[in-house]
């Protein structure tokens, strides 16, 4: 296994034996890479521990992993509080504000974390950084309703983002859909010093549904290191 992957999986083991106690009952589950590790650990809890539990996710792809899995599925609709929810994140700064949504999946990631009693980010040596920014160019992702992309685009510009980029597809002609039917816009502010006043001005453009900046939200952030070690930081 590569360095990298190593790293994920020993903060996704840590995060999970630390915060899904025998109180949590109901628990969100983020997306991307490293949320596999997550469950892959959950899983090795076995069926009894399991069974008395809820998994709400956050994306397409969580929703297979939990079905996969056998766990038992839950929607937000039903379980508007949640225990615990561990996601991944694409950086983090060191007041564990975060860059969400390299894969899409922050419109509903928020919201799973905001539901959540305790939000743990997990996350390899890489998404570690001072200031957001430092590590992630690729920008800012931000879910737009597609009648808008072309609005939202020269009003990010004048917000201080050089080139707005709407995401495309890898493997189909045209741009990424999210898993809510929008499209997405990756914003590069350079270094994010103010991520709570970006944030805000950023959501009240019309026709944005999201953005992938979370502040002040993380309780917790677990960071596997190159040495195999995990530095865990709290708030
Ligand atoms: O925000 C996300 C998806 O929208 C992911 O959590 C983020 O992109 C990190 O993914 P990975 O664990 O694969 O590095």
């Amino acid at each position: 296994m590569s360095s990298l992957n190593d790293a994920k999986r020993r903060a996704a083991y840590k995060a999970v034996d630390e915060n899904i106690t025998s109180e949590s009952k109901i628990i969100g589950i983020g997306s991307g890479s490293t949320v596999v590790y997550v469950i892959e650990r959950i899983l090795q809890r076995g069926n009894l521990v399991n069974k008395e539990c809820i998994f709400v996710p956050t994306s397409f792809q969580s929703r297979l992993l939990i079905i996969e899995g056998g766990l038992n599925l839950g929607d937000i609709d039903q379980y508007s509080k949640i225990d615990v929810t561990i996601d991944g994140a694409d950086e983090v700064d060191e007041n564990l504000n975060a860059i969400k949504g390299g894969g899409a999946c922050h419109l509903r990631e928020k919201v799973v974390a905001e539901a959540a009693k305790k939000f743990v980010i997990v996350a390899d040596y890489s998404k570690k950084s001072s200031t957001l920014g430092e590590k992630w160019k690729q920008g800012v992702p931000i879910e737009v309703i597609p009648f808008a992309y072309m609005l939202v685009i020269p009003s990010l510009k004048r917000l201080g983002c050089e080139n707005p980029v709407l995401r495309m597809a890898k493997s189909k002609a045209g741009p990424v859909i999210s898993d809510n039917g929008n499209l997405i816009i990756d914003a590069y502010f350079g270094l994010i010093k103010k991520p709570k006043e970006l944030l805000e001005k950023i959501k009240l453009l019309t026709g944005v549904v999201e953005v992938g900046l979370f502040v002040n939200m993380t309780k917790m952030a677990y960071f596997g290191n190159e040495d195999g070690s995990v530095d865990i930081k709290k708030i």
